[in-house]
Order: structure tokens, then C-alpha cells, then sequence
């Protein structure tokens, strides 16, 4: 698992999916940042334009990596260990239908909170609990709590 050189990181939101507002993304994705922030040293900075450590799109299939997706459930989205280029991006699935506050479809703020981990250096975890785990699981965002062993996962890379 490579990790940032800086605390200092940068994303970019560089499409949207159209099963929610614009605000309602751009929210998702801030919260999901924060919640690792909240527990390390890494402060994330959006732009706007120009190559953002952290690209963020929405893509089905072919989407101009070696990982195509594979339609509506399965895998939702991936990202890549940090990294130049494409190291740190994530891709979201949108043949999958996202959400922000509704339990329908898949909730955009965890599975994007699940891909920046991996964005920011850590793998799938094997405790059924943490967000890490490989598989996604509906839980309330307003009373989301980063479990313990994802802010151990995240502390041990950025102390
Ligand atoms: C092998 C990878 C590419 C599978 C992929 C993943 O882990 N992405 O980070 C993924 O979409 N996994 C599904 C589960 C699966 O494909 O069996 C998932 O729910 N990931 C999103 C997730 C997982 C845990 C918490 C929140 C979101
Ligand atoms: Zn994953």
C-alpha cells in the first residue's frame, strides 16, 4: 500500500451521475473525505481544473481504464493506491443507482467513504464492521461513525 508524500491532497469531481442533484455529490463526496480526515493529518483541497491527486467520475463498462465495469450491482465502483496519474482515482459504476439520503440504491457518501480509503492507501479489511470490508452495507449516514478498525487502518499509514 504506497501512501501520499503530502498531507496536502487534492480531488476533482470530473462528471456527475445523473441520479442526484449536483449538490447532493458534491456533498456525498466532502463528507467522505471528511471522514478520514477527521481522524489524520490529510487536509483535501477541491479544484476545478488541471490534474487533482484524487480524480473522482462516474463511468459504465469500458470507462478508460483496464477495469471495465460490469453493469447494474456486482462491483459498485474502484479506486487506486495513491500514486501519480491514475494512483488515488476513483471511478463510481453508474449503471448502479446512487443515493443520498433514501435507502434506495447504493448510498453515494459510503461507497465513495469506502473508495477514498482505498484512494488514501488502505485495503479491504476482513472485520465484518469496518468500512473497509469488502462488502457494502447500508447504515445511516447522519449517525455514521468511522469504525475503529478503519481509523487504525488509517493511523498506521499517516500516523
Ligand atoms: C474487487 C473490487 C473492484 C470490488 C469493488 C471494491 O471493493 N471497490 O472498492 C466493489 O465494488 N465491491 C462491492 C462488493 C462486491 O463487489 O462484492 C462493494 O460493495 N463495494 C463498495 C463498498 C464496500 C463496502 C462498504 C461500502 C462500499
Ligand atoms: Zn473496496
Amino acid at each position: 500500500n504506497r501512501k501520499w508524500q503530502t498531507n496536502q491532497v487534492t480531488y476533482r469531481i470530473e462528471n456527475y451521475t445523473p441520479d442526484m442533484s449536483v449538490a447532493e455529490v458534491d456533498n456525498s463526496i466532502e463528507r467522505a473525505l471528511q471522514v478520514w480526515a477527521k481522524v489524520s493529518p490529510l487536509r483535501f483541497t477541491r479544484i476545478y481544473s488541471g490534474i487533482a491527486d484524487i480524480r473522482i467520475s462516474f463511468g459504465t463498462r469500458n470507462h478508460g481504464d483496464s477495469y471495465p465495469f460490469d453493469g447494474p450491482d456486482g462491483t459498485l465502483a474502484h479506486a487506486f493506491s495513491p500514486g501519480a496519474d491514475i494512483g488515488g482515482d476513483a471511478h463510481f459504476d453508474d449503471d448502479e443507482s446512487f443515493s443520498f439520503s433514501s435507502t434506495r440504491g447504493y448510498n453515494l457518501f459510503l461507497v465513495a467513504a469506502h473508495e477514498f480509503g482505498h484512494s488514501l492507501g488502505l485495503s479491504h479489511s476482513t472485520d465484518p464492521g469496518a468500512l473497509m470490508y469488502p462488502v457494502y452495507s447500508y447504515t445511516d449516514p447522519s449517525t455514521f461513525s468511522l469504525p475503529r478498525d478503519d481509523v487504525n487502518g488509517i493511523q498506521y499509514i499517516y500516523g
